[in-house]
């Protein structure tokens, strides 16, 4: 058919100028999940001093070799306060994990091999220990100056505690991209309600803020709109007001005569960069721009939006966020024969499961793209190439696995 763009060309369409949003200083205590803007370099050295490992004496290793000899104990180093002297040949100094080593120590006698004599003012060591044995050199995890972290790094536990030890109380992140979802549909009503017998719970706004949610978004819910362009066009501007980037319309994206999405957007200033494209399950899928905001407008059928949302909406997402998107597409065999396709690119609910080692594909038989059960239970789409011939089982095939 005619004027069906294909799903290569509209990824690129939708992708290609997309960059990161701008960046935002936050408190480091809130930027867990956030994407790191700017490297971060270190702003002090760590430990800035050579340090304890362990509690016991600061000695020179040298005076632990003869074991008879008494060690006078001439103060003690704790963290936060050192011992401000130096530790001379025949001395030692108590130590606490943490404190700086005094000048002239070379090395820290464990507690547990050090034996106290009975004034409680000399120790004799039960082991010889080596230099530099217990002692942290200065620097020995970073420098001052160091790039501790990555421009784009996901600030995960250990970035944000290493973060921290380099002394930043604010963080230069990537903004989260806002998405505005909007379903449309007189026929809709939420989940809990009573619905008349010609009504349908909305769902897939739900999924469809879960994958969002996974793409690193935060989700701004407007609700369900009825087929009535002035409500549609007074919930597009509360995106827009919202300072949403991305709006999510749901259904009303086909032909059909209560099908207003496009029209409205359209009307209120959206530049339409593509409408349907050569995809089964969602054909209508909808794209355009509406100034800064991007404006995808999903398919109404579940499945056709929840798919869309998978191959569209995720990569928008993580490109905006400044997260790299890699969609988990294997190699597999079909378990089962399938027929030729059409000029459709074709995501078709699957089973994938490893066998003597393969990833094997079986298809549901019922594809209709109004049932939820099948991809609920479907792990993988097996990706049928548009007007690709019959195929055996056994055949080689590509899965875009869901979970
Ligand atoms: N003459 C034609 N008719 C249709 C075509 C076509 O090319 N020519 N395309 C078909 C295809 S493919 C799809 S996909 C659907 C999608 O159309 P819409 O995006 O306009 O979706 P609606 O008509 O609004 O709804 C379809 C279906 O989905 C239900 N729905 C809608 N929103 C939700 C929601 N948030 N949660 C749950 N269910 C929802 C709605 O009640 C309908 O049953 O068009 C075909 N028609
Ligand atoms: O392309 Mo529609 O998405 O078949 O249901």
């Amino acid at each position: 058919m005619a004027g069906l763009l294909p799903v290569d060309e509209a990824l690129r369409r939708l992708l290609d100028d997309v960059t990161a949003l701008p960046a935002e200083e936050i408190a480091i205590g809130d930027a867990a999940g956030h994407v790191l803007a700017n490297a971060v370099e270190a702003r002090r050295t760590q430990p800035p001093f050579p340090a304890s490992a362990m509690d016991g004496y600061a000695v020179r290793a040298a005076d632990t070799v003869d074991q008879s000899t008494a060690l006078t104990v001439i103060g003690q180093s704790i963290a936060g306060q050192r011992f401000d002297g130096a530790v001379g040949a025949g001395e030692a100094v108590r130590i606490f994990t943490g404190a700086p080593v005094p000048e002239g120590a070379d090395a820290v006698l464990l507690q547990e091999d050090a034996e106290p004599d009975e004034d409680g003012l000399t120790i004799r060591a039960s082991e010889a220990v080596t230099p530099g044995r217990h002692v942290r050199a200065a620097g020995l995890d970073f420098r001052v100056g160091d790039i501790l972290l990555a421009k784009g790094r996901a600030l995960d536990a250990a970035a944000l505690s290493l973060a921290a030890a380099g002394n930043h109380p604010l963080l230069s992140v990537v903004r989260t991209p806002l998405v505005a979802i909007l379903a449309t549909g007189s026929e809709l009503l939420p989940p809990g309600s009573e619905p008349g017998p010609d009504q349908i719970i909305a769902s897939n706004g739900y999924g469809v803020a879960a994958l969002a949610r996974d793409a690193g978004a935060r989700v701004l819910d407007l609700g369900i709109a009825p087929d009535d362009r002035g409500v549609l066009a007074e919930r597009v501007r509360d995106a827009i007001s919202a300072g949403a980037d991305v709006i999510v319309t749901l259904g009303g994206a086909s032909v059909g005569d209560h099908d207003l999405v496009r029209e409205v957007l359209t009307g209120e200033g959206m530049a339409l960069e593509f409408w349907k494209i050569a995809m089964r399950p969602g054909k209508p899928l909808m794209f355009g721009r509406l100034a800064e905001t991007r404006v995808l407008g999903l398919p109404g059928n579940p499945v056709s939006s929840l798919v869309c949302a998978h191959l569209f909406l995720k990569p928008l997402l993580a490109k905006l966020g400044g997260r790299p998107h890699v969609a988990d597409i294997r190699e597999a065999v079909l378990g089962e024969a399938m027929k030729a396709n059409d000029h459709r690119q074709d995501y078709v609910r699957a089973a994938a499961t490893l066998e003597d080692g393969r990833l094997v594909a079986r298809p549901f038989a019922v594809q209709d793209s109004s049932m939820l059960t099948t991809l609920a239970h479907a792990n993988a789409l097996i990706i049928r190439e548009p007007n690709v011939a019959a195929s055996e089982a056994g055949d080689a095939c590509r899965v875009l696995m869901l979970r």
